[in-house]
């Protein structure tokens, strides 16, 4: 699923006029599809109110509002403005609802007019504006954001909540209050970028389709939307599958205090569906990591305190650690003691294993990228191109990149599409949002996840889920890491629903992971859920 910007959403509008779907039919969707929502997520009594603008959002609105007059609710309409002000589809949808007897229509002139015209409403739908949206938020708009801060009614926002800017990668605080937000087609970046309440989970971001030829959509900005590959997780496993089918991981890692990080990584595989997980860490740790899980097998690295020794990089001593293996994840509590850092850098050049490079790991070659591009190239002359994906937060993205970690955030979508193509690898770096940039350029946008995950071992347990979906997918890398990007915010989400947000360790959303891979990401209505996946899983659980 793409994602658009305001421009290439309204070049979709005109092709698909072209292509024969009129506009009329895409108001008219679109309005049905947030009556349906409002139906389907909020109480069934008491006034809707839709507040409308005179643009096509307020179009949207007045569709909206005819179905919900069909399906029984009282209706109010407050168009902020005059009746004689709305033009074109927008004034021809108010026409196709006027003359339903619940529906009344007011036409608001002052902030006493918006007062009155909320009182006693069960749910407001906001259908100011939408990608017409020209900051800053002016006029009678504004009133009514001032009066939707003071109230607790719920609001449901058609496209946008208004005063956000389609494009924005982060939303200013002058937009209305928003708990829910219907938008079409595909989701903009600012449904993607932007959160609903600042510091809380998020409310739920639907995109529903409205009739769009998909050859209608066109994008330039070569972002998609990672949730899309969760589908991948979505096929009933094989049958006749087998231990070795699903794939036998190795987690190298765990240095001198550091038996955690294997853990956790390795625990985290397990749980996400591979079939074996062997976890080589130094002998002093080993039976600390082996009590993580009676499923897990250990393989004995040197010794903690020297760092791991070159001595392991030794032909037969290879061979032996990685017999049968598929996929790696190294780093993990690796530590940067002694030799450790070398030992890195000689199993990346050596190994040609698909791998999962994380924490320490990634330190290693910080300052050494270039190995990075010459065994990637290496293997691509060989015909046999090699899979690595770099896992790091900002501060270890700032040492591999050679930057600040304010110039990090400055341009991640650019920093991450370069690192990404310039060495052959696929990045994920973590932030908000989590960014998946593949070899190719193509970056993939995380939307699940909480401030609840910023906490030891979040990052150990994500390098475990996507090492173990690598060795379940090999032939298909991109899904495989975007599927366990989300599936990793997702079973965040779940924790932080039956926890709270100081409380969530990286071991409590392990044990939610099974959560995540249950829930969809499209409902029975066929909305695409953006965001609020958890919360609408839970919900329809009852
Ligand atoms: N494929 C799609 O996305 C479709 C989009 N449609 C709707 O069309 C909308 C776009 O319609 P328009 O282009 O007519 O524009 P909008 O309706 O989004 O915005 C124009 C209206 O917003 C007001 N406005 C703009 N900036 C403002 C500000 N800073 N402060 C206060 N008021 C402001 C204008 O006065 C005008 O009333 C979309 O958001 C969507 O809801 C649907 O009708 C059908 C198809
Ligand atoms: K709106």
């Amino acid at each position: 699923m793409k994602i658009l910007t305001a421009q290439e959403m309204s070049e979709a509008d005109r092709r698909s006029v072209e292509m024969g779907v009129p506009i009329t039919t895409l108001m008219e969707n679109a309005g049905a599809a947030v009556a349906k929502f409002c139906l389907r997520h909020y109480a069934n009594e008491g006034t809707v109110v839709v507040l409308c603008g005179k643009g096509n959002n307020g179009g949207d609105g007045f569709v909206a509002a005819r179905h919900l007059a069909q399906a029984g609710r009282t209706v109010r309409v407050v168009l902020l403005g005059f009746v004689s002000d709305v033009k074109g589809e927008a004034a021809a949808a108010l026409e196709r609802t006027t003359p339903q007897p619940d529906v009344e229509v007011l036409e608001a002139q002052s902030e006493e007019d918006l007062e009155a015209a909320l009182d006693g409403a069960a749910l407001i739908v906001d259908a100011v504006v939408g990608t017409g949206f020209k900051p800053p938020l002016r006029g009678l708009a504004l009133a009514v954001r001032d009066l939707l801060a003071k109230t607790a009614v719920p609001v449901v926002a058609i496209d946008l909540p208004s005063g956000w800017d389609a494009d924005s990668l982060e939303q200013k605080a002058e937009a209305f209050r928003a708990d829910a937000v219907v938008t079409f087609v595909a989701p903009k970046l600012a449904h993607v970028f932007g959160h609903l309440t600042p510091g809380k989970t998020f409310g739920p971001v639907v995109v529903a389709p409205i009739g769009t030829p998909e050859a209608a959509v066109v994008s330039q900005t070569e972002l998609h939307w990672a949730g899309a590959s969760k589908a991948l997780t979505e096929v009933p496993r094989d049958i006749n599958g087998n231990k070795g089918k699903f794939g036998h991981v190795l987690i190298l890692g765990g240095g001198y205090g550091k038996a955690g990080a294997p853990s956790m990584a390795s625990l985290a595989a397990l749980r996400a569906g591979a079939g074996l997980v062997t976890a080589a860490v130094p002998r002093e740790i080993l039976p600390t990591v082996a009590s993580i899980a009676p499923e897990l097998m250990l393989e004995p690295l040197g010794h903690e305190t020297e760092g791991l020794s070159l001595e392991l990089l030794e032909e037969e001593k290879l061979g032996s650690l990685l017999k049968g293996i598929k996929v790696v994840g190294i780093g993990p509590g690796l530590g940067q003691e002694g030799t450790t850092p070398e030992f890195v850098r000689g199993f990346v050049e050596r190994v040609t294993l698909p791998m999962v490079i994380d924490a320490d790991a990634l330190n290693a070659l910080a300052g050494h990228t270039s190995l990075l591009r010459d065994v990637v190239k290496k293997a691509e002359m060989a015909g046999k191109p090699r899979t690595i994906v770099l896992t790091p937060h900002p501060g270890e993205m700032a040492r591999l990149a050679g930057m600040t970690v304010k110039e990090v955030e400055a341009d991640r979508i650019g920093l991450a599409r370069r690192f990404a193509t310039e060495h052959g690898v696929t990045l994920v770096l973590k932030g908000w949002r989590t960014l998946i940039a593949h070899p190719d350029g193509r970056i993939a946008v995380n939307t699940a996840g909480n401030p609840a995950m910023a906490k030891g071992g979040s990052g150990d347990i994500l390098t475990g889920i996507v090492t173990a979906m690598l060795g379940q997918h090999p032939d298909d890398v991109a899904r495989a890491v975007e599927s366990a990007v989300f599936l990793h915010g997702l079973a965040g989400d779940f924790a932080t629903l039956v926890q709270e947000e100081h409380t969530v360790l990286a071991t409590d959303t392990v044990g939610h992971l099974y959560e995540a891979f249950r829930s969809r990401v499209i409902d029975a209505d066929g909305f695409t859920w953006i965001a609020g996946v958890a919360a609408n899983h839970n919900k329809e659980q009852g």
